[in-house]
């Protein structure tokens, strides 16, 4: 890491610009590589911070046997490598495409070089800038396809929602951010962690009597709160009280505005995302013929 001498940092091949992305997870830069003459993303993650995040530095609990409490095993950066480990496996028009990763034991920061996705967050929610029925389906139909990859490559995304989809100059959306995705063997997982965001989390997860409940409905649920926000700008379960927003999306019906005038085959597909019931909530096989998706 040194001073590119024009005021930019330099890292490696790398010269550092402008933040573009930024999140709980840390910063994204534009990065500019010096070798092939290309712009990438590069996602800069604070170790310490992380190792904070995950109370490795707070005083273990006070146990009442006089023993202290056993630690949790798990590294906090291991969260990152197993980031790290999936993205690698990962190679799909539709997920983004991560070039490298330069991760000095001497240094605080990790730095994480994905493809440049040019355009960036699809959207801001909220947003009065919505998204028309046509856009709204070109832009689903790949997410469609993105997440029917990490399915079958046995990763639950679980965060999807529109400031993780990306924008390239070709129109097409690429999902991103697996720094709470699960991966499974069999055919599908049965969680009973709540992650992710909550405005996005599906029925199932947020009950008092956590029974396990599929990962896959997850993912579907919050892609048709996705889609409901390319629509209307705004998430259909909206509180600032964490537990009224969970009461609402347990117990609320899912309400479209008047405006913007959307087609029934439309609001009939949010519906079958947004079923309160895993069982019967819509699958992604079901999704890829739905005559929204198909018109
Ligand atoms: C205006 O132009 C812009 C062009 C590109 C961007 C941009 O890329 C932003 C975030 N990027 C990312 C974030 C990620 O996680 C949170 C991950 C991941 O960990 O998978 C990967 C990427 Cl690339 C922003 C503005």
């Amino acid at each position: 890491l040194s001073d590119g001498g024009d005021g930019f940092i330099q890292l490696n091949q790398y010269k550092l610009k402008d933040e573009i992305g930024k999140g709980s997870y840390g910063i994204v830069k534009l990065a500019y590589n010096e070798s092939d003459e290309a712009h990438y993303a590069m996602k800069i993650l604070s170790k310490r911070r992380l190792m904070k995040k995950a109370g490795f530095f707070r005083r273990p609990p006070p146990s009442r046997d006089g023993k202290t409490a056993v630690r949790p095993p798990t590294h906090p950066l291991e969260r990152v490598y197993r980031e790290i480990a999936i993205l690698k496996k990962l190679d799909h028009p539709n997920v983004v495409r991560l070039v490298e990763v330069l991760d000095d034991p001497e240094e605080d920061n990790l730095y994480m070089a994905f493809e440049l996705v040019e355009k960036g967050e699809v959207m801001e929610i909220p947003s009065n800038k919505t998204l028309s029925e046509d856009t709204a389906w070109k832009y689903f139909r790949d997410i469609i396809l993105g997440i029917e990859y990490l399915h079958y490559q046995k990763i639950i995304h679980r965060d999807i929602k529109p400031s993780n989809l990306l924008l390239g100059d070709d129109d097409h959306i690429k999902i991103a951010d697996f720094g709470v995705s699960n991966e499974f063997t069999g055919s599908d997982v049965y969680l009973t962690s709540t992650a992710g965001t909550p405005s996005f989390m599906a029925p199932e997860a947020l009950k008092e009597e956590k029974e396990n409940f599929s990962g896959k409905a997850l993912d579907i649920w919050a892609m048709g709160i996705t889609l409901y926000c390319f629509i209307y700008g705004k998430c259909p379960f909206e509180d600032d009280m964490p537990l009224s927003l969970h009461q609402k999306i347990l117990k609320d019906p899912v309400i479209f505005p008047e405006q913007p005038e959307v087609s029934e085959s439309l609001k009939d597909i949010i519906l079958k995302m947004l079923d309160k019931n895993p069982e019967t909530r819509i699958t992604l096989p079901a999704l890829k013929v739905h005559p929204w998706v198909t018109k």
